[in-house]
């Protein structure tokens, strides 16, 4: 087992009783500053600046014994009233990066649903909302990642009509801003439509700033990328503040990731194998049991020596997933690989498939789903457990066909959820998953972000976060 004394582990309570909007969370006494201040991505204010913060924020005990207090809040935009909003450009920076079917309709409207509070409160305090948001990754100008085809389902969910520009910089999105009412939305194209986005190029910053007066981040699932319109604009916007959707996976998260009921289960599978192999590592520190499924379990195979035919594999990866393997040891991490995989002839709904043990994929046939042996053992494991993250798909769920072990998993975790255990869903496609087999209202927290919650687990900053402003202390 893992040790529950890691290094980067805290024990955190929420301040739920707070009257301010802002996320406020009191440290116990074995907290130390340093790292938490890492892994937040938030400023622990000096115990010494006790006097000045409010009452209502919890004096505790920091350290060896010192008396102080820690306030560890962004600015929320529930801290801006009427007076702050009323007519005010505000560019809102959201992730609706929802999947879409060959038709362009929406699969999986989590993430716009998980927006509307913010642009709701907002719009309902006059200000003119310029509503920003990646899709997919498109390079340049790329039609099928448009963001047209959420113009009516936004509008449909706030009740009034959203105007969609055509571009998310430029002349005519300036007259479009220019001509938009008190308590209006409009609706930026794609901003990765331009390379300078996830470059977080300055003066295109600049230019996405100028249309605005304030901003407001409520894009957790982008929170782990430093771009543009997440982290580049705050520099030109001020205020800069953080919106309910950010705060309210912040606020869950670090609660009950942070100190985890034990035995901690991760789940990690998908495809972004290249952006997810490397949170594995951290993830030996913390849980107690880890369990990979999806594109992520051939590089370990592969680098196991045994043939994976023509499954996803990451070649630059082989050496890591080595190391992790001999780490998962060395810590008592019990580390699972399917022992069964569903392979197909081709990545296709309608492709010929059959189950084999990890260890005999022929050649020309990849792996698309784990196989039933998996299914019971991973099921085994995760029983044993109070607590699980599952992160990423353990097969091609969008195809009926290799949809059976997610759909398994996720049945499970449901029914963990439904007797105490702390269940959290991560990611686009895991969210899509656990919404298809209709179980998502049981699961304990579902959260807008996969890669960010894992880096959030992980210790790592989150830039976006990291760079809105600091909640003013309040003087006693
Ligand atoms: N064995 C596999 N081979 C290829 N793709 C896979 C495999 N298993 C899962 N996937 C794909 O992974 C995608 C989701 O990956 P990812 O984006 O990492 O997850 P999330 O959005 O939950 O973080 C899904 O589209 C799914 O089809
Ligand atoms: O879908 C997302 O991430 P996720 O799949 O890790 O949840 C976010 O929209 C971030 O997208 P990105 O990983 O292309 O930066």
């Amino acid at each position: 087992m893992a040790s529950a004394a890691a290094p980067t582990t805290f024990s955190l309570l929420h301040s739920a009783t707070s009257t301010s909007s802002s996320s406020r969370v009191k440290l116990s006494s074995s907290l130390r500053v340093r790292p938490l201040t890492r892994h937040l991505g938030f400023r622990v204010a000096d115990p010494l600046l006790a006097a000045n913060v409010a009452a209502r924020v919890a004096a505790v005990r920091v350290g060896r014994g010192r008396r102080g207090v820690v306030s560890m809040a962004k600015k929320s935009v529930g801290d801006l009233t009427t007076a702050d909003l009323k007519g005010k450009k505000v560019f809102v920076r959201a992730d609706l990066n929802v999947p879409l079917d060959d038709n362009q309709n929406i699969t999986d409207d989590t993430r716009i649903r998980a927006a509307i509070p913010t642009i709701k409160y907002l719009v309902e305090n006059g200000a003119k909302v310029i509503l920003s948001s990646h899709l997919g990754r498109p390079k340049g100008v790329t039609p099928k990642y448009s963001l047209a085809p959420l113009v009516s389902r936004i509008s449909e969910l706030l009740g009034f009509p959203v105007v969609k520009a055509e571009d998310s910089i430029g002349p005519e999105v300036e007259k479009l801003v220019a001509s938009l009412p008190e308590g209006g939305v409009l609706l930026l194209e794609n901003v990765r439509f331009y390379k300078e986005e996830e470059k977080n190029d300055p003066e295109h910053a600049k230019k996405l700033a100028s249309l605005a007066d304030l901003f407001v981040n409520d894009a957790f699932g982008t929170a782990h990328r430093a771009h543009a319109s997440t982290e580049g604009v705050t520099k030109y916007l001020k205020p800069s503040v953080a919106g309910f959707l950010l705060q309210k996976e912040l606020d869950y998260l670090v609660g009950a990731v942070s100190s985890p009921k034990r035995p901690f289960a991760a789940i990690v599978g998908g495809s972004k194998v290249s952006s997810k192999i490397g949170v594995i590592e951290s993830l030996l520190e913390k849980v107690d049991i880890l369990l990979l499924g999806g594109g992520m379990i051939f590089t370990f195979y592969k680098a196991q020596g045994l043939s994976v035919g023509s499954s996803l594999v990451e070649e630059d990866k082989l050496d890591l997933a080595t190391s992790l393997l001999a780490k998962a040891k060395e810590k008592g991490v019990s580390l699972l690989l399917p022992s069964d995989v569903v392979i197909a002839d081709k990545f296709a709904p309608d492709a010929n498939s059959k189950v084999v043990p990890a260890s005999a994929i022929p050649d020309g046939w990849m792996g698309l789903d784990i196989g039933p042996d998996s299914v019971k053992s991973f099921s085994e494991a995760l029983g044993t457990t109070k607590t699980i993250i599952w992160n990423g798909p353990m097969g091609v769920f969008e195809f009926d066909k290799f949809a059976v072990g997610t759909e398994a998993i996720a049945k499970k975790l449901a029914d963990l959820s439904q007797n105490g255990v702390t269940t959290i869903i991560g990611g686009g496609d895991s969210v899509a998953a656990v919404e298809k087999v209709g179980v998502a209202n049981v699961m304990s927290h579902i959260s807008t972000g996969g890669g960010a919650s894992l880096e959030l687990l992980e210790g790592k900053e989150l830039p976006g976060v990291l760079a809105l402003d600091e909640a003013t202390p309040v003087p006693v």
